[in-house]
Protein backbone atom coordinates (compact mmCIF):
# COMPACT_ATOMS: atom_id res chain seq x y z
CA UNK A 1 0.00 0.00 0.00
CA UNK A 2 1.75 3.14 -0.89
CA UNK A 3 2.56 5.40 2.51
CA UNK A 4 -0.20 8.66 2.87
CA UNK A 5 2.77 10.88 2.58
CA UNK A 6 5.80 10.69 0.19
CA UNK A 7 9.93 11.09 1.82
CA UNK A 8 10.31 14.98 0.52
CA UNK A 9 14.23 15.79 0.08
CA UNK A 10 14.48 19.83 -0.47
CA UNK A 11 17.88 20.35 -2.73
CA UNK A 12 19.42 23.54 -3.49
CA UNK A 13 23.06 24.93 -3.74
CA UNK A 14 23.61 28.35 -1.99
CA UNK A 15 26.24 30.89 -1.74
CA UNK A 16 27.91 31.55 1.81
CA UNK A 17 25.92 34.49 2.32
CA UNK A 18 22.44 31.97 1.90
CA UNK A 19 21.58 32.86 -1.84
CA UNK A 20 20.59 30.55 -4.76
CA UNK A 21 20.75 33.35 -7.33
CA UNK A 22 22.11 36.87 -8.51
CA UNK A 23 19.77 39.54 -9.27
CA UNK A 24 20.31 39.31 -13.05
CA UNK A 25 19.21 35.36 -12.38
CA UNK A 26 22.43 33.63 -12.54
CA UNK A 27 21.48 30.58 -10.43
CA UNK A 28 24.52 27.87 -11.53
CA UNK A 29 26.24 27.21 -8.25
CA UNK A 30 27.08 23.65 -8.17
CA UNK A 31 30.49 22.67 -9.33
CA UNK A 32 30.90 20.26 -12.41
CA UNK A 33 31.20 17.24 -9.61
CA UNK A 34 27.91 18.23 -7.53
CA UNK A 35 26.11 18.33 -10.99
CA UNK A 36 26.77 14.95 -11.15
CA UNK A 37 26.05 13.90 -7.75
CA UNK A 38 22.43 15.70 -7.91
CA UNK A 39 22.09 13.86 -11.41
CA UNK A 40 22.22 10.44 -9.44
CA UNK A 41 20.73 11.64 -7.06
CA UNK A 42 17.65 12.99 -9.42
CA UNK A 43 17.99 9.16 -11.37
CA UNK A 44 16.74 7.60 -7.77
CA UNK A 45 13.83 9.42 -6.98
CA UNK A 46 10.16 9.46 -8.61
CA UNK A 47 9.74 12.94 -8.85
CA UNK A 48 11.15 16.67 -8.93
CA UNK A 49 9.03 19.31 -7.89
CA UNK A 50 10.06 22.84 -9.13
CA UNK A 51 8.03 26.37 -8.32
CA UNK A 52 6.76 28.34 -11.51
CA UNK A 53 9.79 30.71 -11.17
CA UNK A 54 12.04 28.34 -11.32
CA UNK A 55 10.82 27.38 -14.81
CA UNK A 56 10.70 31.22 -16.05
CA UNK A 57 13.94 32.07 -14.69
CA UNK A 58 16.47 28.83 -15.01
CA UNK A 59 14.38 27.02 -18.42
CA UNK A 60 15.33 23.84 -16.77
CA UNK A 61 15.09 20.25 -18.31
CA UNK A 62 14.87 18.52 -15.11
CA UNK A 63 15.94 15.64 -16.54
CA UNK A 64 19.47 13.23 -15.09
CA UNK A 65 22.13 13.99 -17.94
CA UNK A 66 25.15 14.09 -15.84
CA UNK A 67 25.25 10.57 -15.31
CA UNK A 68 23.17 7.36 -16.52
CA UNK A 69 19.61 6.88 -15.48
CA UNK A 70 15.98 7.06 -15.58
CA UNK A 71 14.34 10.37 -15.59
CA UNK A 72 11.99 11.05 -12.62
CA UNK A 73 8.27 12.35 -13.47
CA UNK A 74 9.17 16.34 -13.18
CA UNK A 75 6.41 18.29 -11.42
CA UNK A 76 6.14 22.26 -11.61
CA UNK A 77 3.72 23.91 -9.10
CA UNK A 78 2.13 26.49 -11.23
CA UNK A 79 -1.33 27.70 -9.26
CA UNK A 80 -2.20 29.81 -12.46
CA UNK A 81 -1.32 28.14 -15.29
CA UNK A 82 1.49 30.76 -16.47
CA UNK A 83 4.43 28.46 -17.81
CA UNK A 84 5.16 29.73 -21.45
CA UNK A 85 4.20 27.03 -24.31
CA UNK A 86 8.08 27.49 -25.45
CA UNK A 87 9.02 26.61 -22.30
CA UNK A 88 11.99 23.73 -22.15
CA UNK A 89 9.51 21.59 -19.72
CA UNK A 90 6.45 21.65 -22.23
CA UNK A 91 8.72 21.20 -25.10
CA UNK A 92 10.33 18.10 -23.87
CA UNK A 93 6.79 16.41 -22.10
CA UNK A 94 6.40 14.30 -25.20
CA UNK A 95 9.54 12.29 -24.17
CA UNK A 96 9.58 13.25 -20.55
CA UNK A 97 6.30 12.53 -18.01
CA UNK A 98 4.87 16.13 -16.50
CA UNK A 99 2.83 17.08 -14.11
CA UNK A 100 1.69 20.55 -13.92
CA UNK A 101 -0.23 21.03 -10.85
CA UNK A 102 -2.51 24.12 -10.70
CA UNK A 103 -5.14 25.83 -8.89
CA UNK A 104 -8.40 26.65 -8.96
CA UNK A 105 -7.79 29.74 -10.02
CA UNK A 106 -6.40 28.74 -13.60
CA UNK A 107 -7.75 30.78 -16.54
CA UNK A 108 -9.84 28.55 -19.33
CA UNK A 109 -7.34 29.77 -21.67
CA UNK A 110 -4.40 29.00 -19.48
CA UNK A 111 -5.88 25.37 -18.73
CA UNK A 112 -6.22 24.78 -22.75
CA UNK A 113 -2.55 25.82 -23.49
CA UNK A 114 -1.53 22.99 -20.92
CA UNK A 115 -4.28 20.77 -22.11
CA UNK A 116 -2.37 21.02 -25.69
CA UNK A 117 0.54 19.33 -24.29
CA UNK A 118 0.95 15.49 -23.20
CA UNK A 119 1.27 16.97 -19.51
CA UNK A 120 -1.01 15.35 -16.49
CA UNK A 121 -3.12 18.61 -14.81
CA UNK A 122 -3.77 18.62 -10.90
CA UNK A 123 -5.52 20.44 -10.33
CA UNK A 124 -5.70 21.49 -6.48
CA UNK A 125 -6.02 24.58 -3.87
CA UNK A 126 -8.12 27.35 -3.83
CA UNK A 127 -5.55 29.96 -4.26
CA UNK A 128 -2.03 28.65 -4.71
CA UNK A 129 -1.44 24.81 -5.07
CA UNK A 130 -2.22 23.00 -2.03
CA UNK A 131 0.88 21.18 -1.51
CA UNK A 132 0.30 18.83 0.88
CA UNK A 133 -2.99 17.14 -1.10
CA UNK A 134 -0.19 17.35 -3.89
CA UNK A 135 1.70 14.95 -2.34
CA UNK A 136 -1.15 12.65 -1.14
CA UNK A 137 -1.95 12.81 -4.86
CA UNK A 138 1.62 11.52 -6.01
CA UNK A 139 1.59 9.08 -2.97
CA UNK A 140 -1.75 7.54 -4.81
CA UNK A 141 0.44 7.65 -7.54
CA UNK A 142 3.39 5.15 -5.82
CA UNK A 143 5.54 8.03 -6.14
CA UNK A 144 7.38 7.86 -2.76
CA UNK A 145 10.09 9.65 -2.86
CA UNK A 146 10.00 13.69 -3.84
CA UNK A 147 13.47 15.93 -4.70
CA UNK A 148 12.22 19.63 -3.98
CA UNK A 149 14.31 21.66 -6.27
CA UNK A 150 12.99 25.24 -4.85
CA UNK A 151 12.94 28.03 -5.12
CA UNK A 152 12.81 29.92 -2.32
CA UNK A 153 9.43 30.36 -2.25
CA UNK A 154 8.27 26.83 -2.99
CA UNK A 155 11.25 25.70 0.09
CA UNK A 156 9.49 28.01 2.28
CA UNK A 157 6.03 26.52 1.82
CA UNK A 158 7.40 22.91 2.26
CA UNK A 159 9.19 24.05 5.46
CA UNK A 160 6.09 26.09 7.09
CA UNK A 161 3.82 23.36 6.08
CA UNK A 162 6.18 20.84 7.90
CA UNK A 163 6.11 19.05 4.60
CA UNK A 164 9.58 17.86 4.39
CA UNK A 165 11.91 14.98 5.52
CA UNK A 166 15.43 15.94 4.39
CA UNK A 167 17.65 18.88 3.13
CA UNK A 168 20.64 18.16 0.81
CA UNK A 169 22.40 21.67 0.30
CA UNK A 170 25.57 22.57 -1.68
CA UNK A 171 27.32 25.47 0.40
CA UNK A 172 29.31 26.81 -2.73
CA UNK A 173 32.28 29.30 -2.39
CA UNK A 174 30.36 32.61 -3.43
CA UNK A 175 29.39 35.61 -1.92
CA UNK A 176 26.29 36.83 -3.91
CA UNK A 177 24.86 39.62 -1.39
CA UNK A 178 21.95 42.05 -2.35
CA UNK A 179 18.82 42.86 -0.03
CA UNK A 180 16.62 41.61 -2.87
CA UNK A 181 18.11 38.48 -3.63
CA UNK A 182 16.61 35.03 -3.70
CA UNK A 183 17.69 33.51 -0.52
CA UNK A 184 17.42 29.48 0.07
CA UNK A 185 13.93 30.14 1.81
CA UNK A 186 11.90 33.21 1.12
CA UNK A 187 8.31 33.91 2.78
CA UNK A 188 7.97 35.78 5.78
CA UNK A 189 10.10 33.68 7.83
CA UNK A 190 9.44 32.17 11.41
CA UNK A 191 9.51 34.76 14.06
CA UNK A 192 11.21 32.83 16.88
CA UNK A 193 14.27 30.08 16.52
CA UNK A 194 12.04 27.79 18.57
CA UNK A 195 9.90 27.43 15.41
CA UNK A 196 12.26 26.20 13.06
CA UNK A 197 12.23 22.83 12.24
CA UNK A 198 15.20 20.80 14.20
CA UNK A 199 17.62 19.32 11.74
CA UNK A 200 20.10 16.32 12.78
CA UNK A 201 23.33 16.92 10.37
CA UNK A 202 23.76 13.67 8.94
CA UNK A 203 27.19 13.93 6.82
CA UNK A 204 29.49 16.05 5.17
CA UNK A 205 31.01 15.59 2.00
CA UNK A 206 33.62 18.03 -0.04
CA UNK A 207 33.87 18.09 -3.38
CA UNK A 208 36.99 20.59 -3.42
CA UNK A 209 35.73 23.64 -2.99
CA UNK A 210 31.71 22.61 -2.22
CA UNK A 211 30.51 21.21 0.80
CA UNK A 212 27.45 19.07 0.50
CA UNK A 213 25.32 19.00 3.88
CA UNK A 214 22.74 16.30 4.48
CA UNK A 215 20.23 16.81 7.03
CA UNK A 216 17.42 15.11 8.61
CA UNK A 217 14.56 16.20 10.14
CA UNK A 218 14.49 15.57 13.47
N1 LIG B 1 20.65 27.58 -6.55
C1 LIG B 1 19.64 26.73 -6.48
O1 LIG B 1 19.81 25.62 -5.97
C2 LIG B 1 18.31 27.10 -7.03
C3 LIG B 1 17.32 26.11 -7.06
C4 LIG B 1 16.06 26.46 -7.55
C5 LIG B 1 15.77 27.76 -7.93
N2 LIG B 1 16.76 28.70 -7.87
C6 LIG B 1 16.46 30.09 -8.23
O2 LIG B 1 15.36 30.53 -7.45
C7 LIG B 1 14.65 31.54 -8.16
C8 LIG B 1 13.16 31.26 -8.09
O3 LIG B 1 12.73 31.25 -6.75
P1 LIG B 1 11.39 31.99 -6.32
O4 LIG B 1 11.34 32.00 -4.84
O5 LIG B 1 11.29 33.30 -7.01
O6 LIG B 1 10.23 31.11 -6.94
P2 LIG B 1 9.83 29.56 -6.96
O7 LIG B 1 10.59 28.87 -8.03
O8 LIG B 1 9.87 29.02 -5.58
O9 LIG B 1 8.33 29.64 -7.48
C9 LIG B 1 7.37 30.33 -6.72
C10 LIG B 1 6.04 30.34 -7.45
O10 LIG B 1 5.43 29.06 -7.39
C11 LIG B 1 4.04 29.20 -7.53
N3 LIG B 1 3.32 28.39 -6.54
C12 LIG B 1 2.46 27.40 -6.80
N4 LIG B 1 1.96 26.88 -5.70
C13 LIG B 1 2.46 27.54 -4.68
C14 LIG B 1 2.29 27.44 -3.28
N5 LIG B 1 1.48 26.55 -2.71
N6 LIG B 1 2.96 28.30 -2.51
C15 LIG B 1 3.80 29.22 -3.04
N7 LIG B 1 4.01 29.36 -4.39
C16 LIG B 1 3.34 28.52 -5.19
C17 LIG B 1 3.72 30.68 -7.37
O11 LIG B 1 3.43 31.19 -8.66
C18 LIG B 1 5.01 31.27 -6.84
O12 LIG B 1 5.21 32.59 -7.26
C19 LIG B 1 15.19 31.53 -9.58
O13 LIG B 1 16.02 32.64 -9.76
C20 LIG B 1 16.00 30.25 -9.65
O14 LIG B 1 17.11 30.39 -10.50
C21 LIG B 1 18.01 28.39 -7.44
N1 LIG C 1 21.71 21.66 -6.61
C1 LIG C 1 21.57 22.71 -7.45
N2 LIG C 1 22.66 23.41 -7.83
C2 LIG C 1 22.56 24.51 -8.63
O1 LIG C 1 23.58 25.15 -8.94
C3 LIG C 1 21.27 24.88 -9.11
N3 LIG C 1 21.13 25.96 -9.92
C4 LIG C 1 20.17 24.11 -8.73
N4 LIG C 1 18.94 24.47 -9.19
C5 LIG C 1 17.81 23.59 -9.26
C6 LIG C 1 16.83 24.18 -10.20
O2 LIG C 1 15.67 23.39 -10.26
C7 LIG C 1 17.42 24.42 -11.59
O3 LIG C 1 16.39 24.93 -12.37
C8 LIG C 1 18.02 23.20 -12.21
O4 LIG C 1 19.22 22.79 -11.59
C9 LIG C 1 18.33 23.31 -13.68
O5 LIG C 1 18.02 22.05 -14.15
P1 LIG C 1 18.55 21.46 -15.50
O6 LIG C 1 20.06 21.51 -15.45
O7 LIG C 1 18.00 22.28 -16.62
O8 LIG C 1 18.03 20.05 -15.50
N5 LIG C 1 20.33 23.05 -7.89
Amino acid sequence: MANSKPHVILSAAISIDGKISTRSGDSKLSSSEDFIRLHKLRSKVDGIIVGKNTVIKDNPLLTVRHTKGKNPVRIILDSKGNISSKSKILQTSKQIPTIIAVSKTISKSNLQKLNKFPVEVIITGEKSVNIKSLLKKLSAKDMNTLLVEGGGTINWEFIKQNLFDEMIITLSPYLIGGNNTISLVQGIGFDKISKSPHLRLKSIKRLKNHLVLNYLKV
